[in-house]
């Protein structure tokens, strides 16, 4: 067997520096953080990420809009660079299993593991299993932290990836309120609030079941062996080699992998939650809110709220306990944290609901669009790493479960075919990636997503009167085309179908948006330029 220098195996917890960022402290801002008014604080620069649990709520917002820290922090640990923080606040995760005491360790210094993932999120742990399932020698590394978003899916959708036992409630419809006076529009489809630690216990118990190996530590770089192998370099100078790396480690990833350069550019989803206790809550508890645009708090046209056109989203739990999200669906600028809970307070209070008792806060920072990862690189990528996030909506759970097995086929069917001993031992190796890059992003998938940059390109520019006649017209469409064109099962023949319908039933005013759009907007020509690539 070979070996490869794994040094020593102590240091399995994170260093907080952030290569990135050379001139920023991100070490120094996490100790006072974790200091002062923060809990559990565990951050991966890699990631460029920080997951907190805040004693307090005062929190300032940095010039992205990303709120970081209570006033006296944020000044004493001189501003932040920080790019994707996510705040959970008193939110419980001691349910969830530590990875660590259920998958064997990675064996280190004596073995070369067929495939190592990079990140412990939804994405990492189903490719992890089932590429494992598949017979290959797969080793999972990254932070040993819970999950904690509040995933939100069509119950069918988690039906059909034999998952309906995370499901911890659900609704048997769904609502979409546009106008003030009319009623909602009923959708026709029940959703489902996925239970995060069932989640992450069912990813884990396949991780086990087919035997992922797993070490709790920070990846610092991906090199390549002369010899064609990745290795693995983490902290504490631990290497792992392996034939192929593929990271999972959620839209961060930047530093392990390589992008297609003159992209378009990343907006930004953002959300603020909060599980509450509440009085008057006028909310049907047997119906899912997808989408409130209501306009409770008529803010004037020229206020920073109203240049943010957000929805809230409902899920009411019983008629009494309910999870209210604010949302802004796309900005090009992150909408600040604190205008997003401003909000939805007012937005609350102008309904007339009280708050008795607040279970849980989150916050979310979703990055849509951007560009796709090179599809020439070795390494390779999954989940939002690999840009799998529905650049129209943000969601991105079901699409990484439901490719996790498609995916890990292929690298299994590469792995084996390819680079026999003796072929790498002459040297004689070649890029055995293309063909899992071309599984993840054929054509005929980007010539989707260009049609759904173009969509997010649009959703950016519309002030909330235009959204609502945006939406109103989308919601009018029939409901295979919608409900495909939210779970990206629509080919790019079927999107031109659906655009076409979309501009014969829109209002007047939207169509000349929409060609206005398709001809100025550069989103326009690389969709067309997409479409015509064969
Ligand atoms: C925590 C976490 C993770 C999260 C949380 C957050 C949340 C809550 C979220 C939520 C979300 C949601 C609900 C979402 C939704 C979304 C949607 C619905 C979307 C939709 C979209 C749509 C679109 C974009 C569309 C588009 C369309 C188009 C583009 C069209 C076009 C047309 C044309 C161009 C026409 C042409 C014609 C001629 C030329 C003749």
């Amino acid at each position: 067997m070979e070996c490869f220098g794994a040094r020593n195996m102590t240091a399995t917890m994170a260093v907080f520096t952030c290569p990135r960022f050379t001139d920023c402290n991100i070490r120094q801002k996490i100790s006072l953080l974790k200091q002062r008014r923060f809990t559990s604080v565990s951050a991966s620069s890699s990631f460029r990420q920080i997951k907190c649990s805040a004693k307090s709520d005062r929190c300032v917002v940095d010039k992205q809009g990303i709120s970081v820290a209570d006033e006296e922090d944020y000044v004493k640990a001189g501003g932040s660079e920080l790019f994707f923080v996510q705040m959970q606040r008193t939110k419980s995760m001691e349910s969830q299993s530590k990875l660590s005491e259920k998958l064997a360790q990675i064996p280190i210094g004596n073995c070369i593991l067929d495939l190592v993932v990079i990140g412990c999120g939804p994405a990492g742990l189903a490719l992890a299993a089932e590429s494992a399932k598949l017979g290959l020698n797969v080793g999972l590394i990254g932070p040993d932290l819970p999950f904690t978003n509040n995933y939100g899916v069509w119950q069918d959708e988690f039906i059909g990836l034999g998952l309906e036992g995370c499901i911890e409630h659900s609704w048997q419809d769904t609502l979409v309120y546009l106008d003030d006076d009319a009623d909602p529009i009923r959708i026709g489809r029940a959703y489902g609030r996925v239970h995060r630690d069932l989640l992450h216990e069912e990813l884990l118990r396949r991780c086990v079941e087919s035997g992922v190996s797993y070490l709790s530590s920070k990846v610092e770089r991906i090199t390549e062996a002369p010899n064609g192998y990745s290795l693995i370099e983490c902290e504490g100078n631990i290497t792992i080699p392996c034939r192929l790396a593929t990271v999972a480690s959620g839209a961060a990833s930047g530093k392990f992998l390589e992008y297609e350069l003159g992209g378009p550019r990343v907006c930004v989803q953002t959300a603020y939650g909060i599980e509450v206790e509440v009085e008057n809550n006028p909310y049907d508890p047997d119906l899912m809110v997808f989408m409130d645009y209501r306009d409770f708090s008529k803010h004037k046209p020229e206020s920073l709220e109203a240049k943010y056109p957000t929805f809230l989203y409902v899920m009411a739990m019983s008629p009494t306990k309910i999870f209210f999200e604010e949302t802004c669906l796309a900005s090009r600028e992150a909408m600040p944290f604190n205008l997003l809970k401003s909000k939805l307070m007012s937005r609350l209070k102008a309904m007339g609901i009280r708050i008795t008792r607040t279970y849980e806060e989150e916050w979310s920072y979703i990055p849509v669009g951007g560009s796709l990862p090179n599809t020439e690189q070795k390494n390779l990528a999954f989940g939002a790493a690999a840009s799998m996030v529905h650049p129209a909506t943000g969601y991105s759970v079901v699409r990484s479960l439901s490719e996790a097995p498609n995916y890990a086929a292929v690298i299994a069917k590469i792995l084996r075919q390819d680079q026999s001993k003796e072929m790498i031992s002459l040297g004689k190796y070649t890029n055995i990636s293309k063909q899992a890059w071309e599984t993840l992003w054929p054509l005929e998938r980007k010539r989707q997503r260009a049609f759904f940059l173009f969509g997010l390109s649009h959703i950016v520019l519309m002030d909330l009167e235009g959204t609502r006649t945006f939406f109103r017209t989308f919601f009018r469409l029939p409901k295979w085309m919608w409900w495909g064109f939210l779970g990206s099962s629509l080919s790019s023949t079927d999107l031109i179908i659906f655009a076409l319908y979309m501009f014969v039933i829109a209002p007047h005013s939207l169509r000349t948006e929409l060609v206005r759009h398709l001809i100025s907007d550069p989103t326009g020509a690389t969709m067309v330029k997409a479409y015509l690539t064969i």
